[in-house]
């Protein structure tokens, strides 16, 4: 019997496990693990993936009975593969989620519908040999030029099933859909040459007559390729109507394709060379290659201070890969996915690199993911989820800026890139390079500490650490100094700009170098208080603060999209000293022109990067000195590589210092450290100027001396006490309904099962101190945002130091209770290794 284990797509608990189904005959073929399926539900048809193809169905309730049937194959090729549908479920297990969540955040959104799918052959293909042996009537369907509808094949062809996945995946043949997508897809007039006889035939008829039309003719028989109508003409100096004359005679064919809609496409980038390593970054590069030859699935922690070259050691690992005939990904930060970086890859690799990040359409991100599927591409440069690029042979992962939150997603699936890429690597025998200069601490502890059991619990990986303490070139570190702004208030200066860091700016202004300037805007305000009263304008539905937007004169919810005019007076006390408070860095924009008149200065944050394409254009202006200042919040920190910035600035160095999260200070430091590295990278020095409230704070301190490791050393031991990750691990479990009393008693029936559990395995239930196994549940409180969207939001935290299965005992919980939870109407979300505790 034929058998297809399938998860169906939706999301909850109660049908987060497999369903058995028959396959019908004419679907054998084409069902594979990892295939999406139609099938029968109840009385609705549903989506599924296929997880399995069991000899027998399971035996169970259904076990008697006749098992429905698949009702349908919705792609030619398994969107997933075996590895990656294994991987969905080490997730889902790992963070506690239903499997088909796991399994829907690896495949682009294009393909989460129910869109008609085509086979057809790539344009710019010569005929693949391997079309003879397939049935005749599908070939004269594909020569003929339109593309196959896939249900057409299913239908008619089943026994062709193997030959035309191989020819997919191989590239020879292509599988697409449309998708609703805002960029329409592109279409090229293509010519498609006949048979050589034929084409010879027509030069004879053609005789002395028209010699441009027999020189097309001639070119195509030496090169029997279909080639754009366009390309065609330039490539005998002749014109469009001589090439449609053909067409119109019969001689060739010339119809319509679709092209590949391509992000980068006219863009040109500068092909690179590797470069010479330094003895420095030759020891850091020889043992990551050395793994990726071996196929060792190791991991590499590469600390590296800002512009130590790590970058070039990602790519000359890459080209290790490539030359083993295997693939890499590399991840970056959203936020880093400008061109420079992107330059940097494309510059070495071409058209073999593909690019994901979330800016791209639906059908530019399909097409991306098209190219890694068919082979065209064998290097990804993405944001998180390009983890799942559907490569077939990983030789390496590589994640710079490890440190970076946007690793974690924050909705469910919510999944840390860097522990995904240790599992997927581990499956592909892959080397995984997690490059910083200043790493996580839980990474760096597990490299450094790799004999202490509290740090390394419940880790499966232990990073290799490679240290690359200096500059390329022995660059010094710029200079970094403090500025007290309570001394310059006390001295009398009222303005955003100490007197140091105005000096630095009207210098540079002399000079003509340039400035970056960031403004450390996390924990800052944009709000709206009264001054008399203390009132503050926050969102009826969800408990926090509204922001202020001036283009359109109103206060708006992040969260939810409520938006109110801003008040003239003050709705609790008529006061009309309500106003607009904090420095924005459109503040700071107003500031600059007044200080230093005719300054030129280019604002990036997430008002003047909305628009596709914008990030670029502003780095190119600046790097095209159409600027003096490079002003902006968190993303004017990362990545960018600008030899003439001698000076970098930060305004409100602290203000983030105090936000109730255990990492804030982490945080704080690895911004600093990454804005001052954009100084003095190349032959100019450079300096910094950091203006705080608290130059004596650790964490401060530390950015001044360049020194990650004291910090982290203190950072270490107070997290050890507390037993804060990475000694403890934390588990959020949030629940939100419309009654805080029901939230109240679902949250501690959660908790006393964990408690009861914890009791019965003889686990103590203190974590700060003592050393072993133990656990302790907090809560259930109301959490950080205590309602969103009208609806009230408690938590319980689960803190666990040692080798607890804490993950596993929540997830039993959540099982257990599943039916109480379903009938109160309540929804829980958990969040293990939780990143953001606000
Ligand atoms: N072996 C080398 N020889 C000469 N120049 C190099 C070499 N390796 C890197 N560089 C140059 O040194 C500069 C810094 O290198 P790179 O950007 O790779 O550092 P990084 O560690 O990735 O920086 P960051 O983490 O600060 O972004 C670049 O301009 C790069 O071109
Ligand atoms: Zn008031
Ligand atoms: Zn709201």
């Amino acid at each position: 019997m034929s058998v297809a284990r399938v998860i169906v797509d939706v999301p909850s608990r109660d049908t987060d496990r497999p369903f058995d189904y028959s396959i019908p005959e004419r679907l054998r073929g084409w069902t594979e693990v990892g295939s999406r399926v139609a099938v029968p539900f109840g009385n609705r048809t549903l989506q599924g993936i296929v997880v399995g193809l069991p000899d027998e169905p399971e035996a169970g309730p259904a076990g008697g009975r006749r098992l429905k049937e698949l009702i349908d194959v919705l792609d030619a090729l398994p969107p997933l593969s075996a590895e990656l549908v294994e991987l969905g479920e080490w997730m889902s297990r790992r963070w506690v989620c239903p499997l088909t969540v796991a399994l829907q955040a690896m495949l682009p959104s294009a393909l989460k519908g129910k869109a008609e799918k085509y086979i057809s052959l790539p344009h710019g293909r010569t005929w693949p040999s391997e079309l003879l042996l397939v049935d005749a009537g599908f070939r004269a369907l594909l020569e003929r030029g339109a593309p196959v509808k896939l249900s057409y094949l299913l239908e008619h062809y089943p026994q062709e099933a193997d030959t035309i996945k191989r020819m997919l995946r191989s590239g020879e043949l292509t599988e697409s859909q449309k998708v609703e997508d805002r960029l329409s897809v592109r279409t090229v007039l293509t010519v498609f040459p006949r048979s050589e006889e034929a084409m010879r035939a027509a030069i004879a008829e053609l005789g002395k007559r028209a010699p441009k039309q027999r020189e097309a003719l001639e070119f195509l028989i030496a090169r029997p390729e279909p080639i754009p109508q366009q390309q065609l003409a330039e490539a005998v100096k002749t014109t469009i109507g001589t090439v449609k004359a053909l067409g119109d005679k019969g001689w060739v064919d010339i119809r319509p394709v679709e092209e590949d809609r391509d992000p980068y496409a006219g863009r040109s980038f500068a092909p690179t060379k590797p470069m010479e390593l330094t003895p420095a970054q030759r020891s850091a590069y020889e043992p990551i290659a050395a793994a990726i030859r071996e196929e060792r699935s190791e991991v590499f922690l590469l600390h590296g201070v800002t512009g130590s070259g790590k970058t070039e050691i990602y790519l000359q690992a890459i080209q290790t890969s490539l030359t083993l005939g295997k693939e890499a990904i590399v991840l970056v930060p959203e936020i880093a996915l400008t061109p420079q970086m992107v330059e940097r890859f494309k510059g070495r690799f071409g058209e073999r690199v593909a690019v994901m990040h979330s800016r791209l359409s639906n059908g530019e991100r399909y097409d991306e993911w098209r190219k890694i599927r068919e082979g065209r591409a064998q290097v990804v440069v993405g944001a998180r989820s390009a983890i799942f690029a559907p490569f077939a042979r990983i030789g390496l992962i590589v994640i710079d800026e490890e440190h970076e939150t946007t690793y974690k997603q924050e909705e469910s699936p919510k999944y840390h890139a860097r522990d995904v890429a240790a599992e997927r690597a581990r499956l592909h025998g892959a080397a995984v390079v997690l490059g910083s200069a200043t790493p996580s601490l839980e990474t760096y502890s597990a490299a450094v500490l790799p004999g202490d059991r509290d740090a390394a619990a419940g880790r499966s990986w232990t990073p290799v650490y490679v240290p690359l303490p200096e500059r390329v070139a022995a660059r010094p570190l710029p200079k970094v100094s403090l500025v007290d702004m309570r001394e310059e208030l006390r001295l009398g200066n009222r303005a955003m700009f100490s007197r140091a860091l105005s000096q630095g700016i009207e210098d540079r202004l002399g000079r003509q170098e340039q400035i970056v300037l960031l403004l450390n805007r996390r924990g800052y305000s944009t709000f709206v208080m009264c001054r008399s009263c203390g009132y503050t304008a926050s969102c009826p539905h969800c408990d926090i603060a509204l922001t202020y937007h001036r283009g359109s004169n109103n206060l708006r919810c992040h969260y939810c999209g409520y938006a109110e005019r801003e008040p003239e007076a003050c709705p609790s006390c008529q006061s009309p000293h309500i106003r607009f408070f904090g420095t924005g860095t459109q503040k700071v924009e107003e500031a600059l022109a007044n200080t230093f008149p005719g300054i030129r200065v280019i604002r990036m944050d997430v008002d003047t990067t909305t628009e596709k394409g914008s990030h670029e254009k502003w780095l190119s202006q600046f790097r095209d000195r159409k600027a003096d200042v490079l002003l902006g919040t968190q993303m004017v920190a990362k990545g960018l590589d600008f030899p003439l910035v001698t000076l970098v600035g930060v305004l409100a160095a602290d203000s983030a210092l105090k936000l109730p999260d255990f990492r804030s200070p982490e945080r704080t430091f690895q911004l600093l450290t990454q804005v001052a590295g954009r100084a003095g990278r190349h032959e100019l020095p450079g300096e910094v100027i950091i203006q705080t409230y608290e130059p004596e704070h650790p964490c401060i301190a530390a950015v001044q001396g360049h020194d990650y490791a004291a910090f982290t050393e203190q950072e270490l031991r107070h997290r050890r006490v507390l037993g804060y990750p990475p000694f403890g691990r934390l588990i959020t479990i949030t629940l939100s309904h419309e009654q805080v009393p029901l939230l109240h008693t679902l949250g501690e029936s959660i908790a006393s099962k964990l408690r009861a559990r914890a009791a019965s395995e003889g686990v103590r239930q203190t974590v700060a101190s003592g050393t072993g196994a133990s656990l302790e549940v907090l809560g259930p409180v109301p959490s950080p945002i205590p309602r969103l969207k009208d609806r009230y939001r408690y938590q319980c935290m689960v803190k666990y130091r040692g080798e607890v299965d804490a993950v596993g005992w929540t997830a039993d919980a959540l099982r257990e209770l599943a039916e109480t939870i379903k009938r109160s109407g309540a929804t829980v979300g958990v969040d293990v290794d939780p990143q953001m505790m606000l």
